[in-house]
């Protein structure tokens, strides 16, 4: 039952996009470390960040009707150039707004897992800034948030007595046409690893400097389909980088973070950050099919904030029906009634929930409580036999929700097995394959046959919200 620990690309995840793989023990040989070597300098980037700088120096010089940028290239484009891309799609005339607001004219790769582009609706960016303004933040730390640094950066160019500031980390290198090095550093927030070195890890450590630290804060948004822990250890790091400032009189405080994931990731980030509690506000994304449209005809969103300020600080828009609970102490969703017997408004996804005596909590409006299972479920669910042993290792005495085997035995694609994935991709295509049983491999060939008719249509996963699977599982 022991995995093998290897080493893959956490950026990617997915052997699709990049297939780098090597055995932890593994002796590579000359041969294979000269071709790798030489795979990646052929990989590069046309245009080094610097030189992207100096790229955009000259750019902005132009008169308009010669500001091209090319959508097949992703590239900003100066006119020597254009004979290259002459057979390209590209747009004339980028005006200054334009090349001011980025995120929209760069396309979001959306459907690769890699990048899971999902831009915030303008409503909840201005809410997160305003947010962010009346909390007295001047530093923000933008963690895979371009959109709500674009919009800061905007303010700060247009209002002269605009003073909050903003770094940008991401992945997305299409950005360093943008931005200059104190704007925008090329990072990747699944291993803390700043793609500029020394120089662009200071640039980031000096931002996290200024005023002492006093003012800052940190708003990430990764990709909903990461992995919990490998996320939660980059941003203790950003977070110790932080604490290094030499604050008068408070060294115990964490730097103050806004972590934007679905709802259900609730206890995950609670088991890395215990100091952080999750706020009811929904945060809507312009460009993803996941939403529901709840009874008042507007949107749902899963995702929330997670943070470790005071809930009743965050205060949260009255006009959208949020209220604040006095015994709570924090802003609630209008749906989420206060209960007397949990003392706590214990609704997570907006609706209404109800108390079930028996489970001793409360749980979503649509579970009965199953004599056989001894918890609260859906009406029409199958009962998870005791006796049959748990749906993920095989062992009598406790179920999948809590099966303390979970991290093993994940199945990647094409072959590789890997520890260290965690429960959360359980829930996940790939976490289905991973149940090695013959059943279970037997019922996927089934489901893949149906899947294969379906497949263009799916609609994306309700939990991760990458789109090329199905949520097999809905956690509990
Ligand atoms: C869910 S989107 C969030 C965008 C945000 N809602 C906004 O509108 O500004 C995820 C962001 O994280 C970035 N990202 C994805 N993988 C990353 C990685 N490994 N390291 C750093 N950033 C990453 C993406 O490029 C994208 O900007
Ligand atoms: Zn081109
Ligand atoms: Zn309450
Ligand atoms: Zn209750
Ligand atoms: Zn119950
Ligand atoms: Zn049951």
């Amino acid at each position: 039952e022991e995995g093998r620990r290897f080493y893959a690309c956490s950026a990617c995840r997915d052997r699709r996009d990049c297939n780098f793989f090597q055995w932890e023990d593994e002796k590579v040989s000359e041969a294979r470390l000269a071709a790798r070597e030489e795979y990646n300098r052929s990989h590069q980037p046309s245009f080094t960040h610097r030189q992207n700088v100096e790229r955009y120096e000259n750019f902005v010089l132009l008169p308009l009707s010669k500001r091209r940028f090319c959508q097949e290239c992703q590239q900003l484009l100066l006119p020597a150039e254009w004979e290259k891309h002459s057979d390209h799609r590209f747009l004339c005339d980028i005006s200054t707004a334009q090349l001011k607001s980025p995120s929209q004219l760069l396309y979001p790769l959306e459907n690769k897992k890699t990048n899971a582009q999902y831009l915030f609706a303008d409503r909840s960016c201005q809410f997160l800034l305003d947010l962010i303004i009346d909390l007295g933040f001047r530093q923000v730390l933008c963690v895979g948030t371009p959109r709500l640094h674009e919009k800061i950066q905007s303010k700060a160019s247009q209002e002269e007595d605009f003073r909050v500031r903003s770094l940008l980390l991401d992945i997305d290198f299409r950005y360093s046409q943008f931005y200059t090095e104190d704007e925008f550093c090329h990072y990747n927030m699944f291993n803390h690893y700043f793609f500029g070195g020394e120089a662009s890890r200071e640039i980031c450590r000096k931002f996290l400097y200024q005023d002492n630290g006093e003012r800052v804060i940190m708003v990430t948004d990764p990709p909903f389909g990461g992995l919990v822990g490998a996320l939660a250890s980059s941003f203790k790091k950003l977070m110790s980088m932080w604490k290094k400032t030499e604050k008068e009189g408070h060294n115990n405080q964490e730097m103050p973070v806004f972590w934007i994931f679905p709802y259900f990731f609730e206890s995950r980030i609670l088991d890395y950050f215990p100091s952080f509690s999750m706020v009811d506000y929904q945060v809507d994304y312009d460009n993803h099919a996941l939403y529901k449209y709840g009874k008042t005809g507007r949107r749902q969103s899963p995702v929330r904030i997670f943070t470790n300020l005071t809930p009743s600080m965050i205060v949260l828009p009255v006009e959208e029906g949020y209220r604040f609970c006095a015994i709570c102490q924090r802003y609630v969703s209008s749906g989420n009634q206060h209960c007397e017997i949990c003392n706590s408004c214990t609704s997570k996804d907006g609706r209404r929930w109800k108390h079930c005596v028996l489970c001793k909590k409360c749980v979503k409006p649509s579970w009965f409580h199953c004599n056989n299972c001894n918890c609260c479920a859906l009406q029409n669910h199958t009962c998870e036999k005791t006796d049959a042993g748990c749906f993920v290792c095989g062992k009598a005495g406790h179920k999948r929700s809590t099966c303390p085997n979970s991290e093993l035995n994940t199945f990647i694609p094409f072959g590789f097995l890997m520890k260290g994935q965690r429960k959360e991709s359980l829930h996940c295509f790939y976490g289905f394959l991973s149940l090695s049983s013959l059943w279970h491999l037997f019922f996927f060939l089934l489901v893949s046959q149906m899947l294969s008719v379906i497949w263009s249509k799916s609609p994306p996963c309700k939990i991760c919200i990458n789109e090329h699977h199905i949520n097999y599982f809905i956690l509990p």
